[in-house]
């Protein structure tokens, strides 16, 4: 037993061992406190020992140190020692100041002379002083507890080793509060920095036996990893939808070789003598990519598709330009041409009235000689008119409709009117339902237009009460007839009579947003998406998938936007670029409008000042303009009479104006479907054609991360152009804006 351990003191007598936990206990009786002056001496001794191997070590590193220090770098004396040694009227040697800068215990006369010289120092000098002896004394103080510890250790040890050899009586607590010591003195070391505290002598304090294994941490909850965003995306989606079908931009296919399969793996010419013959006036001679790979589906089922027969809803994304019109009027002019009565078989869905005038006329050149009757609604006649156009009998109330017309194609809104307000005007016996620029139309979301027309495809769920008499001529489509009480099919097993009403779905900028996908109701859906074969395979993201037209070639100015007429004046003036025969996009239908004054300004001035030959003509493009104006811009504008339509985004979608060489953004499109069908005016059908877009600085960030995120970016190049460039233009240029501002006010 070691007279040191501080829990087995000697007045016990005993020898027997004390469990750390009663130290206190043993501290307060008076054996105790005898042990402790015995051992406090003891310590005193080997701290004083221990003070002193410190000091010679400290000495050897500080004399190592000065010999390793730069020469340059100058010695300075300790700022308090000398002021005591001013004070003093002394000389202290460098050697002791040193040494008594280091050591904690200080001789006694030192502290007799530092006792005279404070009264002399100045207040800095005694503050530094008080600060010194103040690190001195918490310098102490932290040895002393670090003593402390370690003699408690030590017993600590002792004690566990005692109770290795003899059981313990009672619980073993002390192997934790050592546990917790260590920790402390461990943070206590690593305050101090101070390596003269160093415990290697002493070894490690855990050992195997004196601590525990460290319990297992409980495996907290964790969430599962989220799932792949392209998996997210496609959740919801019909299978048909995920498997889409790539088909190569390039792909043509003469129209006599189109052949559609009849049984089995028999095929046979897939379009009838007369289609071919109004494709061959219209000069087209072999299908485009979309129209070869779509109208071999679309043509295998005919009028009635038979029971049983795939009627699947098909969604085509196809670049701008590349004839989706076509794949979708030539099956239903080739098949709606067998019908023989007039019902409404064929509905088209446009988002504006431009749109359904061009797809008419598309419609009407295709079915010439078919007898088959085409019409528009599109609000822009009155509604009597249209009625009387769309209804063959308004008076007598019919189950099956009344149709003047076998294709219908209409705006949405107007379409809706008809609905609600038109009698005997039914979807029943839709064949076909076509939506074309879907993405914008489903978008759109105006009294809820496309639930309502799909409820009117379906036939009713509940038997529907009638208030009159069928007449003999009042044909009712086979699928409604149930509803109608027409017929009682409740004790017979078969399943319900097929709907007929196929969905076609067109755009070049497709979504596959589930949740918009989900409001189609779609039956067994199959997805063809047209690309380049030079875009990889699989579309980089599931939500939209854009397509350019591979003779498209693209074009970026990044500029003041101080400068973005001028720049305007250089594309359409310059030879290098020649932007002629231009469609010029602005942001809204104001700044089209002074865009035109400003540039037919500017023509008057130039033409007129020299400085060039030719005038260039341009015109603006509104929604307000009568259709007749606007159609006549349109013809004038194809027959090279007027160079320039600055317009806004109103004709920005499937308007087709073979004629357009340039597409100019003056305002960068605000996001990318606007830019595809813009730039999509041009390079139609396989011509070459060229997009600018005028980027203004801070739009640059903008711009450049849409197209990044669009994967297109690198198909843009970058041009720059010069101000010595422009200089030409400057006279004529000052002089149109002074006429600018004067027609529109000062202010302008
Ligand atoms: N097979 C073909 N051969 C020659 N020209 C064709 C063919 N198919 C379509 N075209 C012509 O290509 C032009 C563009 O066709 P269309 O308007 O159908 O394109 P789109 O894909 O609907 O474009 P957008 O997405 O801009 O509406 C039209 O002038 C059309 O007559």
């Amino acid at each position: 037993m070691s007279s040191e351990n501080p829990v087995a003191g000697p007045s016990t007598g005993t020898g027997a061992i004390m469990h750390a936990d009663r130290l206190g206990l043993i501290a307060s009786t008076s054996g105790g406190a005898v042990a402790a002056t015995a051992k406090k001496r003891v310590k005193s001794e080997k701290q004083k020992a221990r003070n002193k191997k410190n000091l010679r070590k400290r000495k050897k590193v500080a004399q190592a140190k000065k010999a390793a220090a730069p020469k340059n770098k100058e010695w300075k004396p300790d700022p308090v020692l000398e002021a005591l040694k001013r004070a003093a009227g002394q000389n202290v040697p460098e050697e002791a100041a040193d040494a008594d800068s280091d050591s904690d215990s200080g001789s006694e006369d030192d502290a007799k002379t530092e006792a005279v010289a404070v009264k002399d120092l100045t207040k800095e000098e005694r503050d530094a002083l008080e600060a010194k002896e103040k690190r001195k004394k918490e310098k102490r103080e932290k040895r002393a507890r670090r003593e402390e510890r370690r003699e408690r250790r030590r017993a600590e040890r002792e004690n566990l080793a005692r109770a290795e050899a003899e059981p313990p009586t009672n619980g073993d607590a002390g192997s934790d509060a050592a546990a917790d010591d260590d920790v402390e003195a461990m943070d206590e070391d690593d305050k101090d920095g101070d390596d003269s505290a160093s415990t290697a002598d002493e070894g490690p304090l855990k050992t195997a036996e004196s601590s525990p294994p460290p319990l297992q941490a409980f495996p907290l909850p964790r969430a599962a990893p989220p799932p792949d965003a392209a998996v997210l995306a496609r959740q919801g989606l019909p299978k048909g939808l995920e498997d889409a079908t790539f088909v190569d931009q390039s792909l043509r296919i003469a129209i006599d070789e189109l052949k559609v399969r009849v049984s089995g793996n028999k095929e046979k010419q897939g379009l009838s003598e007369r289609i071919r013959k109004r494709l061959r006036e219209i000069e087209v001679e072999e299908f485009f990519a979309v129209q070869a790979a779509i109208l071999p589906h679309l043509l295998t089922l005919r009028l009635v598709p038979l029971p049983f027969s795939n009627l699947s809803d098909y969604l085509i994304s196809a670049p701008t330009g590349s004839g989706k019109t076509l794949a979708y009027a030539v099956p239903i002019v080739e098949i709606l041409s067998q019908r023989v009565a007039t019902r409404l078989r064929a509905l088209i869905v446009l988002p504006t009235r431009d749109l359904v005038v061009q797809v008419r006329e598309t419609m009407e050149i295709l079915a010439k000689g078919t007898g088959l009757n085409i019409g528009s609604v599109t609000g822009q006649h009155s509604f009597a008119q249209e009625q009387n156009q769309l209804i063959a009998d308004m008076e007598t109330p019919l189950l099956g409709g009344s149709s003047k017309l076998d294709i219908l194609i209409a705006t949405p809104g107007r379409l809706m009117d008809h609905l609600a307000s038109t009698p005997n005007f039914t979807l029943q016996h839709l064949r076909f339902l076509v939506i074309d620029e879907a993405d914008r139309l489903l978008n759109q979301s105006f009294q809820n237009w496309l639930a309502q027309v799909l409820a009117y495809t379906r036939p009713p769920m509940k038997a529907v009460e009638r208030t009159f008499e069928r007449k003999s001529y009042d044909s009712v489509a086979p699928a409604w007839m149930e509803a109608f009480g027409l017929i009682d099919r409740s004790a017979e097993w078969n399943d319900p009579i097929p709907n007929t009403c196929q969905k076609l779905l067109f755009s070049a900028t497709l979504t596959r947003d589930p949740s918009r996908v989900a409001a189609l109701a779609l039956t067994d859906p199959q997805y063809f998406i047209v690309q380049s074969t030079l875009l990889p395979s699989e579309p980089t993201f599931i939500g939209e998938q854009f397509a350019f037209p591979s003779s498209l070639s693209e074009k970026m100015l990044i500029l003041p936007a101080a400068l973005k007429p001028l720049n305007l004046i250089h594309l359409i003036h310059h030879p290098e670029y020649h932007v002629n025969s231009a469609l010029v996009f602005t942001k809204s239908v104001e700044s089209a409008l002074r865009l035109v004054k400003l540039l037919e300004f500017f023509e008057d001035a130039y033409v007129l000042g020299g400085g060039g030959g030719r005038r260039v003509i341009v015109r603006g493009y509104t929604g307000e303009m009568k259709s007749r104006e606007r159609k006549k811009l349109l013809s004038d504008f194809g027959a090279g009479k007027v160079n320039l339509i600055v317009c806004s985004d109103l004709i920005a979608r499937g308007m087709d104006l073979p004629s357009v060489s340039h597409v100019v953004s003056y305002d960068v499109p605000l996001d990318m479907r606007k830019y595809v069908h813009r730039v999509g005016r041009t390079a139609r059908a396989g011509r070459e054609g060229t997009a600018w877009t005028m980027i203004e600085k801070q739009e640059a960030l903008h711009f450049k991360g849409m197209m990044t995120t669009a994967g297109h970016l690198k198909s843009i190049r970058k041009v720059k152009v010069k101000e010595e460039d422009l200089a030409g233009y400057r006279d004529s240029y000052d002089i149109a804006m002074k006429r600018l501002k004067e027609h529109y006010g000062r202010d302008a």
